[in-house]
């Protein structure tokens, strides 16, 4: 579902070209839950942004759903619009539209709105009585679990996930946590998370670590 061959990365800085990835080869199979931790800075969210084709590698190949990630930007967003599922830390919810709209919005653009699964979905993530309130009226919980409908709602192939729980409290982050695994699995998706957090690692099948510029 995904793979990264000898991918590198790396950034200007005031010292000079600083290398973030330094061959990092990776796969992760449909169905499958990955983990992905690594200090501060180690270069998480660099991966994940790379694996979501919002940024290019500067050596490498990844390819998701068997298909090679494209070299320009609208190639990139073909790809990620049809498969690819992101839920980070800021929920990116857009504040104009009610939750029943945040809901349908991704699904929508990827042509796979289905009312039934929709439903589905709200009743899991308990989000009925809140359907008509906006953004700004919902907690930091309420927003994630409406952050995460909204990708699943879309069945991505793969999903993608910085720090889903990171800014909310361990009860509430953990309930959010079992909710999406349970819905990763029943959509069939791969899962790649980036977690600070070892014991949420542990409740994934595989972990993997990243540490001067490369996994282990
Ligand atoms: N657009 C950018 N331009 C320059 N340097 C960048 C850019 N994005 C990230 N970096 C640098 O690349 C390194 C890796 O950053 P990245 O955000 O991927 O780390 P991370 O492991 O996700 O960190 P954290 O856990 O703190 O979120 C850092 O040293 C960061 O300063």
């Amino acid at each position: 579902m995904l793979s990264l061959t000898a991918v590198c990365k790396g950034y200007a800085s005031s010292e000079g070209r600083v290398a973030v990835l330094d061959g990092v080869s990776l796969s992760l199979a449909a169905g499958e839950t990955l983990a992905l931790t690594g200090e501060s800075g180690s270069g998480k969210s660099t991966l994940l942004h790379l694996c979501a084709g919002l940024d290019a590698p500067d050596a490498g190949r990844i390819a998701v759903a068997g298909r090679p990630m494209g070299r320009s930007d609208a190639e990139r967003a073909a790809l990620r619009r049809g498969t690819v599922g992101l839920v980070f830390q800021q929920f990116n919810l857009i504040p104009s539209l009610d939750v029943a709209a945040n809901l349908a919005f991704q699904a929508r653009l990827a042509e796979r709105h289905d009312p039934r699964w929709q439903a589905e979905l709200t009743a899991a993530l308990d989000l009925g009585p809140l359907l008509s309130r906006y953004p700004e009226e919902l907690s930091g919980g309420q927003q994630q679990r409406v952050a995460i409908g909204r990708t699943l709602a879309a069945r991505p192939a793969l999903v993608l996930a910085d720090e889903p729980t990171g800014n909310l409290d361990e009860t509430s982050g953990d309930k959010v946590m079992a909710l999406m695994l349970r819905l990763v699995a029943e959509t069939g998706a791969a899962l790649l998370m980036v977690t600070h957090s070892p014991r949420l690692a542990a409740q994934l099948d595989r972990r993997v670590h990243l540490r001067g510029g490369r996994l282990s």
